[in-house]
């Protein structure tokens, strides 16, 4: 089959594409009918394609259905080359394929590419039968864009941190410079608006955004550890102001890179044999830098093309020298006015960060993330994961299928191919709410890199070093929350709070459940078109935080932040787009669990009472069974528990007043004892001794007020 259709296609590329003369590139195609798609390798010889005599496509094993109309019927496997004749290829330069429709094609050709770069081609299937005779579109499926169109990432020569051998006191200066630097800025702009006042809401705005830059800036010197760190704060509305929490966020794209003799060295020792053994191809120049380690592209010896992450080397020794550093920090911050004291848990804060940082320098610990991840997702064909090849992956090296798409907020990109923007925001949320409602396994930062838009509109994910899990007994508690917000109950949302640990309960919690109260009715008595949006609705949250007893869970902020960001992406996608429509079948799945549930627990209250009332017929009632039952109707109705509850007051008021006494005729006890010993000293004997006999008295009259509040304590323990 695949001879036929090569003998009887008609090929035309790209221009640009074919003289880079790449050794090999992978392309696709979809027949516009079914849009089913078939992928292909391309093989080429190593010089230009141009200079080629034949194109040749190693098509591989996908199994396709070929529409009936074009001479299919049912499914079919295709595998083997074909070969396409170079008097059969008609070159066209890049922009004419991604403007031009193809005169026998019904749709524009493909383009492909997260970074611009434009690669297309189209397979015009010459049938004589004018019914087959159909356009069958090609799309670059797993093209490798040239390189020349990556952006050059800056490198990692000239930063202190780069540096291997890093020197542990050096270290510990640079870091305690930066927080001595930190705090003093953060004291002079206080104490400028405390002291010289008049500032307006716009000048203290601009002088944290002054603040927040410097802050960027200064992490980015201070490399891997801190600019994580950085990136793991810029998810902490609760703690830092907007305007750091923005500037953080850019610490995305702004990573160095490090060599790649460094690269090459660090795989070889991490999976024992040179990278040129390893790899058909590797690409020296990273397609992407991050905090912790940098993405190379790679042929494997199969064709298989996959992605190689390094890590950083030298991160672990950077690290312990940095946490030591920074647990002394946290426990400054703790016991400083500046950073907010005692109010916030920072000693917490950096355990939670010690850990998240030890799990994402473990691959090992990502790729099993990754393949669990795309376990959840086996049933859900929207959504992407790309493959661990575990022969090339070590603690420090993660070797991945190439799975490349758009980048979820490239609109031109996503524009171009006629993709359905509303439908790619609607999935991202839906497939975040399979994760936290059903799976319990979420991407704990789903950020637009990490996000990329396949072929067919699917998801693709990036990067599982941070995955947030949600227990069984948090999701209970979550459920729980989510009825009584439903409910709009504050007392059941407090509780709820408290049981997950995000509400440290306190003596009075009036003004707290008034916030919550407050919250909760504000956020259901709004119309659909005065809806806010969850980013909006965490920010209320986290300001409540402030003043109250709360502290979130690291998991909670997570997932709010991974919210937010994604509304964030879908109102970007589509202006239009609504959190709450998406959501809406969920929770109504939910309420209807809920109504199950009840329905069941009344139906089983039911029975009980049917139970009860047979037995009250079959059985004959004796006097005493009638006293217990008035026994048991007096407790129901609460008469015994008033009771009860009037006795227990009445014992505490007596022995209020008994200690009350005890502490009377201690007074009195020790006055006359002082008085005796002073007339004593004055000779006065007489009138002393009776001093000290009315002291032995009152002295008496206290133990026995004391063995009476004894003797009440053993009562009431008894009863
Ligand atoms: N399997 C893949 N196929 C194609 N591109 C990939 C793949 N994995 C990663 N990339 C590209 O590399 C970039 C960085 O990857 P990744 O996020 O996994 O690195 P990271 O070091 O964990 O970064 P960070 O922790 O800062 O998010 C991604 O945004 C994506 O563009």
């Amino acid at each position: 089959m695949a001879a036929v259709l090569a003998s009887q296609s008609y090929c035309c590329c790209n221009m640009d594409l074919m003289n880079q003369g790449r050794a090999m590139g992978t392309l696709g195609f979809s027949s516009s009918i079914s849009d089913e798609f078939t992928r292909f390798d391309w093989q080429a010889s190593n010089r230009p394609i141009s200079a080629a005599k034949s194109i040749k496509f190693h098509v591989e094993m996908r199994q396709t259905e070929l529409p009936s109309k074009l001479g299919g019927n049912g499914r079919l496997g295709i595998n083997g080359k074909v070969s396409i004749k170079k008097r059969d290829v008609k070159m066209v330069p890049a922009s004419e394929v991604m403007n031009r429709k193809s005169p026998n094609s019904n749709k524009v050709n493909m383009v492909h590419g997260s970074r611009q770069v434009v690669n297309g081609a189209s397979i015009v299937k010459r049938d004589p039968t004018p019914a087959l005779s159909k356009t069958l579109n090609f799309r670059d499926y797993k093209e490798l864009p040239p390189l020349e169109d990556l952006k050059v990432l800056p490198s990692d020569e000239g930063f202190s941190w780069a540096n291997e051998n890093y020197n542990s006191w050096q270290r510990t200066v640079d870091v305690w410079s930066f927080v001595i630097s930190l705090r003093g800025r953060v004291l002079l702009d206080n104490a400028k608006w405390a002291y010289l006042g008049g500032f307006t809401e716009e000048k203290q705005r601009n002088r944290r955004q002054q603040t927040a830059s410097w802050l960027r800036e200064s992490v980015l010197q201070l490399g891997p550890t801190f600019i994580k760190l950085g990136q793991l704060s810029s998810t902490r509305s609760d703690l830092f102001p907007r305007e750091f929490v923005n500037e953080l966020a850019k610490l995305q794209d702004r990573v160095p890179a490090f060599s790649p003799e460094k690269a090459r060295s660090l795989i070889e020792k991490e999976l024992g044999a040179p990278v040129k053994i390893l790899f058909k191809e590797f690409e020296d120049r990273p397609i992407a830098a991050a905090s912790l380690g940098q993405v190379h592209r790679a042929i494997l010896h199969n064709g298989e093309k996959v992605v190689v992450k390094v890590q950083r080397p030298g991160l672990k020794k950077l690290f312990e020298i940095d946490l030591r550093n920074l647990k002394l920090i946290a426990e400054y911050f703790q016991r400083s006015e500046t950073f907010g004291g005692p109010t916030r848990d920072w000693i917490g804060i950096y355990e939670e960060c010690s850990t998240i940082l030890y799990q994402e320098i473990d691959y090992i610990n990502e790729g099993r993330n990754a393949d669990k991840f795309r376990r959840d997702f086996r049933n859900v064909k929207w959504v992407r994961v790309p493959l661990v090849f575990w022969d090339y992956t070590a603690i420090k090296v993660l070797t991945l299928e190439y799975v490349p798409g758009i980048k979820i907020n490239g609109l031109d990109m996503l524009d171009s191919r006629g993709f359905n923007r509303s439908r790619i925001a609607s999935r991202a949320i839906e497939a975040y709410l399979i994760q936290i409602l059903k799976t319990g396994f979420f991407h704990a930062d789903p950020h637009p890199g990490n996000l990329a838009i396949d072929t067919d509109e699917a998801i693709i994910y990036y990067d599982f070093g941070m995955m947030g899990e949600i227990k069984s007994f948090t999701r209970e508690r979550l459920l729980e929350l989510f009825y009584a917000v439903y409910e709009k109950d504050a007392k059941k949302v407090m509780q709820s709070l408290i049981d997950l640990e995000a509400l440290q309960p306190t003596g009075d919690m009036s003004s707290v459940r008034r916030s919550v109260q407050y919250f909760l009715d504000n956020l259901l008595s709004q119309t659909p078109d005065q809806q806010q949006t969850l980013a909006a609705i965490g920010e209320d949250l986290f300001a409540i935080a402030q003043d109250q007893p709360f502290r979130f869970p690291s998991t909670f902020t997570f997932v709010m932040r991974a919210f937010s960001t994604l509304e964030g992406i879908g109102k970007i996608l589509d202006p239009d787009f609504s959190f709450a429509k998406v959501a809406a079948p969920y929770a109504q799945e939910l309420l209807d669990t809920k109504q199950q549930q009840r329905a069941g627990t009344q139906l089983l209250g039911e029975i009980r009472k049917q139970a009860d009332d047979a037995r009250t017929y079959t059985i004959s009632m004796p006097y005493r069974v009638q006293r217990i039952e008035e026994f048991v109707r007096q407790l129901e109705s609460g008469d015994l528990k008033l009771r009860v509850r009037v006795l227990e007051s009445e014992r505490a008021s007596h022995k209020a007043s008994i200690r009350q006494m005890g502490t009377i005729y201690t007074v009195f006890g020790g006055t006359l004892l002082n008085l005796g010993v002073t007339l004593s000293n004055q000779g006065n004997q007489i009138i002393a001794n009776g001093s000290f006999i009315g002291a032995a008295v009152f002295f008496t009259l206290f133990l026995r007020s004391m063995q009476r509040v004894k003797n009440l304590d053993k009562f009431e323990k008894m009863i």
